[in-house]
């Protein structure tokens, strides 16, 4: 197969903020091959070091060592601390042999800014028809936060769904009083659907302790980062959510067999990749989500954007 790469580089219209700090420009690379019938498949490899993936820098050194011409065991053996160009190789393999539409079957979580703008924004989305909210904690004084976190819940319908994520930000002491709050709202209210990522990767044993002391389900995030970390938490005995970013998680096909044989409950989400790593990932998702949760791929209606050709977004690079 032909292989040619074309990096991008786009700053967010708003900035991400999260408990690792402010987010502003998405690097990543777009990826064509070609094969001997001309059928084209694209993919994207979009990194996420903070994360725990490769960096941006080390993709780029992989595709430029690369020939002209590459294999199906080119991309069978890239290793596995190279997770994000095995996710953009393997997917464009995919799309070069699979039909690439992905099935309409998912709802999508919509990503609510941070702080009291919450409260502004729900109604939109909700009016759009989300159903699922995300809200990140652990970016302000956790006294504030819970505060407008009971007047979100509050407001929010009966039947919306709210998610926190905490990015690894909070202390076990804050994390105990987060659980505490959403634990006496769980037997009243069902909105909370979970608690993400309450503490660092490092801290796996105190989440799991958690997870043991509250009812509140608690979901892990950058702890399961990369396959290897998705099977060492499940082996260490996680059976809560496991928050899948098929962008940077490694191999597609790996992932297919580890979800299927060990039937986990996932949240399918995306690291802000664009419509191409976007494609993928939302296959990936369809094909795997369990308990068929929401996916954390922005708001439904970038559906038909979504749908356009690669081959546009390939043209402007
Ligand atoms: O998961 C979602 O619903 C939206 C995506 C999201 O929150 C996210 C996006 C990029 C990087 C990290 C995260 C995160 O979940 O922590
Ligand atoms: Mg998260």
């Amino acid at each position: 197969m032909r292989f040619e790469y074309r990096p991008y580089r786009r700053s967010f219209r708003q900035p991400l903020q999260t408990s690792h700090g402010l987010w502003t420009v998405r690097e990543g690379i777009i990826l064509r091959l070609t094969d001997d019938v001309g059928r084209v498949g694209f993919g994207e490899i979009a990194p996420l070091s903070w994360f725990g993936s490769e960096r941006f820098e080390d993709a780029i050194e992989f595709c430029q060592q690369l020939p002209e011409v590459i294999s199906f065991d080119t991309i069978a053996t890239i290793p596995a601390h190279l997770s994000a160009c095995q996710f953009g190789f393997e997917s464009a393999q995919e799309m070069l042999t699979t039909d690439p539409t992905i099935p309409s079957k998912l709802t999508y979580s919509a990503l609510l800014p941070t702080g009291f703008a919450a409260l502004d924004r729900w109604q939109d989305l909700w009016s759009q028809g989300d159903r699922t909210f995300k809200w990140k904690i652990g970016v302000a004084d956790i006294e504030d936060e819970i505060q407008l976190f009971e007047q979100l819940v509050d407001e929010l319908p009966a039947k919306a769904l709210l998610r926190l994520d905490a990015n690894a930000g909070l202390t076990f002491s804050q994390a105990e009083m987060w659980l505490q709050r959403c634990d006496s709202l769980g037997k009243t209210d069902p909105t909370l659907e979970f608690l993400e990522q309450p503490l660092t990767v490092s801290q796996f044993g105190l989440i799991q302790e958690l997870s043991r002391k509250y009812s509140t389900p608690l979901a892990l995030d950058e702890s399961v980062a990369t396959l290897d970390q998705l099977r060492e938490c499940y082996q260490k005995g996680w059976r809560g959510i496991f928050v899948i970013k098929p962008a940077i998680v490694g191999s597609p096909s790996q992932l297919r067999k580890f979800c299927r044989e060990n039937a986990i409950d996932t949240v399918f989400s995306s690291v802000f990749e664009t419509a191409i790593g976007q494609q993928a990932g939302l296959r990936l998702a369809a094909e795997l989500s369990l308990k068929n949760r929401a996916v954390g791929f922005g708001t439904s209606h970038w559906f038909d954007e979504l749908m356009e050709e690669g081959d546009r977004l390939w043209q402007s690079l």
